[in-house]
């Protein structure tokens, strides 16, 4: 057999989904342009679309709204957990804990079939905000702010984020911003969870795999780094000479590049409009101006353009939103793209198990531990 090698599995086409996809390009979320979704639908219709396949009506639409606001609290052993700060832990280890903890807590935990898992699919969604909020909170030595039924989704992560209403404007920014993080093909963490999925692993499972995934650096937790980075660099004047290092330094920009995309990210030019908007509402344009200059120097000097998380870090910043919760927010989105996905494996599974090409040591001969040097 003669094998060949795909690092990074680079091209490798592992599996066929009608969720989402990018051709040419073009972002689509079950055949609708992201364009479309990011200027027309809230993050339910979305959730809506990606789970059942089609845009809902209004009483489809109110029904799933109530889902969420019924499934949104957390068990009280949740918040004990939740107070285990100990090492000053990064919210995103929380999150994966604090979800694979969720099954603990869930009857219906290990029934694969369809029904349970489309309504775990509802309760996850449901859930991860209150967990991301109560975090924040509880290691501010703040009471978690429970979830109020009425509100929409990205109003009720703000409102019990700050404990008081978030304004319109606001509401309508960070809904958008969910919209535009709700799925993406076959991205790593959306694999890590297919993964998982193969084997017949239970939902939960596939999540709190897919939560370690987007951790990285590399994939979710980029924009947490972005906004490490503008804040590293400082002012306009400090932009040319700290981008210049670090590429003379061959280290990566956080936010640009893809894998896929080599003409840029049909995302960031909404994420982009929204950080330019919400300076002027803001009257802070420091972020947003260090953002725009930052691009043009990268894409003059290495041709790379920004990727989802690069906007996104100044648009949560304006929110008023701290920088490690970026990348929960980010899960807060994608486990609806997760889901949908982990759905698709499970109708139609095939274990997933690639091959890696030997290059270790060969024909080594036994020796007795006692005759080891
Ligand atoms: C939601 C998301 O996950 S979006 C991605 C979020 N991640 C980031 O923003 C981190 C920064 N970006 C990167 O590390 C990469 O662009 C990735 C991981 C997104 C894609 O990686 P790959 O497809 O494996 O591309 P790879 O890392 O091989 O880069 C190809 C070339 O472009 C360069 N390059 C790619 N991204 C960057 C970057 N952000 N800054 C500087 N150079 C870069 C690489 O150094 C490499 O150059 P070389 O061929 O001269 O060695
Ligand atoms: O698709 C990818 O490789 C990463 C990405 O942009 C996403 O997950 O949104």
């Amino acid at each position: 057999m003669v094998m060949t090698i795909a690092k990074g599995l680079e091209g490798v086409v592992a599996c066929t989904s009608a969720v989402s996809s990018i051709i040419d390009g073009v972002l689509t979320y079950r055949g609708y342009n992201i364009d479309d979704l990011a200027d027309h639908a809230s993050f339910e219709e979305v959730a809506h679309l990606l789970w059942y396949g089609h845009l809902p009506n209004r009483t489809e639409l109110e029904a799933l709204k109530s889902e969420l606001a019924r499934h949104a609290d957390i068990p009280d052993e949740l918040h004990q957990l939740l107070k285990i700060n100990v090492n000053n832990v990064h919210p995103m280890s929380v999150l994966r804990t604090a979800v694979s903890a969720l099954a603990l807590y869930d009857e219906e935990a290990e029934d694969n079939s369809l029904e349970a898992n489309q309504r775990k699919a509802i309760k996850l969604t449901a859930k991860i905000p209150t967990i991301v909020t109560a975090f924040a909170r509880i290691r501010q030595g703040l009471e978690p702010v429970a979830p109020k039924p009425e509100l929409g989704f990205a109003a009720n992560f703000l409102y019990m984020l700050n404990g008081q209403e978030p304004s319109d404007v606001a509401v309508k920014a960070f809904d958008k911003a969910l919209v535009l993080h709700a799925d993406h093909e076959l991205n790593a963490s959306t694999f890590a969870a297919r993964v998982t999925t193969g084997t017949l692993s239970d939902i939960y499972s596939a999540i709190t795999t897919a939560i370690g995934t987007l951790k990285g650096p590399l994939h979710g937790g980029a924009n947490e780094q972005v906004m490490v980075t503008l804040e590293s660099i400082g002012s306009l004047e400090n932009i040319a000479s700290s981008i210049q290092q670090k590429l003379d330094n061959k280290e990566k920009i956080m936010g640009f590049g893809h894998r896929v995309y080599k003409n840029g990210d049909p995302r960031a030019k909404h994420l982009r409009e929204m950080s330019r908007q919400l300076a002027d509402q803001t009257g802070n344009k420091l972020w947003y101006e260090m953002s725009v200059e930052i691009e043009k120097i990268v894409v003059d000097k290495k041709g790379i353009k920004p990727n989802v998380d690069f906007y996104s870090a100044s648009v949560y910043t304006y929110l008023g939103i701290p920088r490690d919760l970026f990348t929960p927010i980010f899960a807060m989105s994608r486990v609806t793209g997760w889901t949908a996905q982990v759905l698709e494996q499970y109708a139609d599974n095939r274990l997933i198990r690639p091959r890696a090409e030997y290059t270790g040591e060969t024909n080594q001969a036994y020796v007795p531990i006692d005759q080891r040097k």
